[in-house]
């Protein structure tokens, strides 16, 4: 059976600040330095053979140091950047004006292709994780590979394998360097395809990061 883990990149200063970056970019901080080297401990106990990661900055970052520790290469995968935010990256979040908040709004209620003006939709972000992460199913037998991406498309990966629509990515609190585990499994008895393991695991962490939402 596939095991396949799932990273959100380590803390950054725009997490910290609570600017929204979508595929704009700011470096990890201090302590999101210190949750990659905690995650790439945990990802050499775990035997990661491939990593897989968006090429953003800070989950280049995370993914230099994990590949570090497991002695392995890094495959960079556009599909695994984080939703397009369009005019709304780099923005702090409470600095929306009503109009803004309802753009943002129209992502995580479900309106049909809702989307910030020059951005993407859900439903977008949901097609290229799930092609991103089928490539996983071509890797040798025995591969136990590792995504690093980030918050909402891990988010919307794990909430669409589960049958619920993208935007329920909002229910699920994976915080920076979580780790979450899905496997492609064959069964008679049970789904066939891919299932949540778990999600949102930050037991290796000494000090895991409040959400951007909990500061
Ligand atoms: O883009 C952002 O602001 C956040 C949203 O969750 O994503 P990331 O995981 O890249 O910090």
């Amino acid at each position: 059976m596939l095991q396949v883990y799932l990273v959100r990149h380590g803390e950054t200063q725009w997490n910290a600040e609570r600017r929204i970056q979508g595929q704009s970019d700011s470096p990890l901080t201090e302590k999101g330095e210190t949750q990659a080297w905690q995650v790439a401990e945990r990802a050499k106990a775990l035997g990661i053979t491939h990593i897989i990661a968006s090429d953003l900055g800070r989950t280049r970052r995370t993914a230099e140091i994990i590949a570090d520790a497991c002695g392995c290469e890094i495959t960079l995968e556009p599909r695994l950047r984080e939703l397009d935010m369009g005019v709304l990256e780099r923005r702090h979040i409470d600095s929306l004006t009503e109009e803004e908040e309802g753009w943002r709004r129209q992502l995580v209620n479900g309106t049909a292709d809702g989307r910030i003006p020059d951005g993407e939709s859900m439903q977008e972000l949901s097609d290229r994780m799930h092609a991103a992460l089928a490539t996983c199913l071509e890797l040798p037998e025995g591969s136990r590979p590792m995504l690093v991406s980030h918050g909402m498309a891990l988010g919307c990966l794990v909430s669409t394998i589960l049958g619920l629509p993208a935007y329920a990515e909002r229910r699920l609190r994976l915080r920076n360097c979580s780790i979450s585990r899905i496997d492609y499994q064959h069964s008679p008895w049970l789904a066939s395809g891919w299932v949540v393991e778990t999600a949102g695991d930050v037991s290796h962490l000494d000090a895991p990061a409040l959400d951007e939402l909990q500061r």
